[in-house]
C-alpha cells in the first residue's frame, strides 16, 4: 500500500508508576530516552510529534537536537493512558499513518523503523500494521492509518481504554516475528528492565570495541 505522509509520535504522558521517575527522561546515551527516540524518529525522515503531560520538562530536559523539528504538546483528553496520546496525534497532526511509539524503547534506531515501514509499503488494506516479536505483540510500536482514528475516538469517548480493544476492530498486519528482534522491542517500565538494559548496552559497546 502507497503511504503518502508518516508522521512519527512519541507518547510520553504516563504515570510511570513502576519506574518511580518519568521513563522518558532516563539517562540514555548521550541524552535521554526521549532524545534517544526523537533521534531515530528524524533520522528515519520523520517529524516528530511528542505528546506529554509535561512538554516544559521535556523540551527543557529532553536534549533534542536544535535544529530537528520536533512538536511537544498535552493530552487533549488527558489521563486516559495511550489512547489519549494517540487521539491528540490524530487530531493534531494531517499525516496519513502515524508511527506509534512509546517512550520506553531503549533499542528502537532508525534501521528498524526503517524496516518496519517498508514493510508496512508492501502489505494491503490495513488500518495498523503492529510489531510482534516472538508471540509479543507490541501496539506502541506501531503504524496507525488515518482510517483508525474514529476507532480510537470512539474508545475514547467511550471510556473504553484498553489498546487491545480498540486492535480487536482494526484491520491488522502483524509484522513477521522475525522482522525485528526482541531487543528492538524492549520496553523498560521499572529500574531493574532499565539495568537490564544498560547492561545490555555496556555489552553491545565492548562488542563493538
Ligand atoms: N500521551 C499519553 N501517553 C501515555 C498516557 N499513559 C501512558 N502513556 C504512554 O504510553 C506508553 C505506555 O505506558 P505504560 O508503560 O503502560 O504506562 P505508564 O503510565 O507510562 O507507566 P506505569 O505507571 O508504570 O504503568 C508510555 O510511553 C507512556 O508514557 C497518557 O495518558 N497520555
Amino acid at each position: 500500500m502507497r503511504i503518502p505522509s508518516i508522521g512519527g509520535v512519541i507518547l510520553a504522558g504516563g504515570k510511570s508508576s513502576r519506574m518511580g521517575q518519568p521513563k522518558e527522561l532516563l539517562p540514555w546515551k548521550e541524552g535521554t530516552l526521549i532524545a534517544h527516540l526523537h533521534k531515530e524518529l528524524t533520522g528515519a525522515g520523520l517529524p516528530c510529534l511528542i505528546v506529554s503531560h509535561a512538554p516544559e520538562t521535556i523540551e527543557r530536559m529532553g536534549g533534542m537536537q536544535a535544529d530537528a523539528a520536533v512538536d511537544v504538546v498535552r493530552d487533549q483528553v488527558p489521563s486516559c493512558g495511550p489512547i489519549s496520546g494517540i487521539v491528540t496525534a490524530f487530531r493534531l497532526r494531517s499525516e496519513e499513518v502515524l508511527l506509534v511509539l512509546s517512550c520506553d524503547l531503549p533499542f528502537v534506531e532508525q534501521k528498524h523503523l526503517k524496516k518496519l515501514i517498508d514493510y508496512a509499503a508492501q502489505q494491503s488494506d490495513w488500518d495498523a500494521v503492529v510489531v510482534k516479536t516472538g508471540d509479543r505483540v507490541h501496539p506502541l510500536l506501531a503504524l496507525y492509518h488515518r482510517r483508525s482514528q474514529p476507532y480510537w475516538e470512539e474508545a475514547l469517548s467511550a471510556g473504553q481504554y484498553r489498546l487491545m480493544e480498540v486492535l480487536q476492530k482494526l484491520r491488522i498486519v502483524w509484522t513477521p516475528p522475525d522482522l525485528l528482534d526482541a531487543w528492538a522491542a524492549y520496553n523498560a517500565n521499572t529500574p531493574e528492565e532499565y539495568r537490564c538494559a544498560l547492561e545490555e548496552k555496556k555489552k553491545r559497546e565492548s562488542a563493538s570495541l
